[in-house]
């Protein structure tokens, strides 16, 4: 004797009716092969938000478990990158014929890349917390990057600050002398008594998203990556030699940065790049100075684009 099951999804209409923007599960873990530009498929440990829309306000509910499986294949079988995401939205609306229109799907992962020392040519990984969002709303298709990037931070002020600390303890040490030797002037210098004051410096995060362009048909995370962090100059080093560690101080001395500054250098680039339709970014200074952090953000200004 077979038993039928209740179908509640199919078999009963909504209590109080009423059409829904977003139906689906959040935080699916799933390991997902991922193919980005210019690098090697790769394994990355996602969670994993599927969303349709219903349409139908007696419907009681979507089929949260055809999403799931269509993403599961896509985790079993097969690799994410531009072409089966959009396969994999195709499938949200098609498994749900008469129910959604708009499909939604975000992927959220660590990527990994090999990073390079500044002098002493050791390497060693670097890990950029990644969000991939598709968008099918009636047909029209959003594709969305959106990376994190750790970078360091001098503040300009307090550098100002610190030099002129260093100029005063400068004249108060030579003050009598008639005439300044070099060598005697060059070894205070090497000295805690020379450099008197350091400006302080903080570890800071770049949050930059991206809407693909029509043209990209590769997801290009390194290329963002790499944007973000030749235009900061600053980033977070994986190996570190000596050598290593006096190019970054130098670095940071040249590339001395409010909030505002790494804002502006970013949206530089940004605007330069027409890869991307639209941008969004927020500059995170975690301060050493104060408890709370410095914050700045922008976009590149689309109308009915992203909102600060
Ligand atoms: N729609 C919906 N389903 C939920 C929810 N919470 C749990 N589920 C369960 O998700 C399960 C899978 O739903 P369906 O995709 O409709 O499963 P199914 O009827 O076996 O699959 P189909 O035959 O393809 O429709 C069901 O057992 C639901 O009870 C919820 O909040 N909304």
């Amino acid at each position: 004797m077979s038993t039928t099951m209740p179908d509640i999804a199919n078999h009963t209409t909504a209590q109080t009716e009423g059409t829904l923007d977003w139906v689906g599960m959040s935080n699916i873990e799933m390991p997902i092969m991922l193919a980005s530009k210019d690098e090697s498929e790769r394994m990355v440990s996602a969670h994993v938000d599927a969303f349709v829309n219903l349409k139908d306000p007696q419907a009681k509910g979507i089929h949260m478990s055809r999403l799931y499986l269509l993403i599961d294949e896509l985790s079993n079988n097969g690799v994410l990158n531009y072409q089966t995401l959009v396969t994999l939205l195709d499938g949200f609306i098609s498994s749900h014929h008469d129910l959604s229109d708009n499909a939604k799907v975000q992927f959220k992962f660590d990527y990994h890349l090999r990073r390079k020392s500044l002098i002493s040519g050791k390497q060693g990984w670097k890990a950029y917390p990644v969000t991939l969002t598709g968008r099918l709303n009636k047909g029209e298709l959003t594709i969305e990057l959106s990376v994190d990037v750790r970078y360091s931070s001098t503040c300009p002020c307090s550098a100002a600050l610190a030099r002129q600390l260093i100029q005063r303890a400068f004249k108060d040490t030579f003050l009598n002398e008639q005439s300044v030797d070099l060598n005697d002037v060059h070894e205070w210098l090497g000295t805690t008594d020379g450099i008197i004051a350091t400006p302080h410096s903080q570890r800071s995060v770049a949050e930059v998203k991206v809407k693909l362009g029509a043209n990209i048909k590769d997801l290009p995370i390194t290329d963002i990556v790499n944007a973000i962090e030749d235009a900061l100059q600053t980033p977070v080093q994986a190996a570190v030699k000596r050598e290593d560690e006096q190019e970054f101080a130098r670095l940071n001395g040249q590339n001395l940065m409010f909030c505002e500054d790494a804002a502006r250098r970013l949206q530089h680039i940004m605007l330069a790049n027409s890869d991307y339709d639209d941008f969004w970014l927020k500059i995170n200074h975690l301060e050493s100075l104060h408890a709370h952090d410095a914050v700045s953000i922008t976009t590149k200004g689309v109308v009915g684009g992203y909102q600060p």
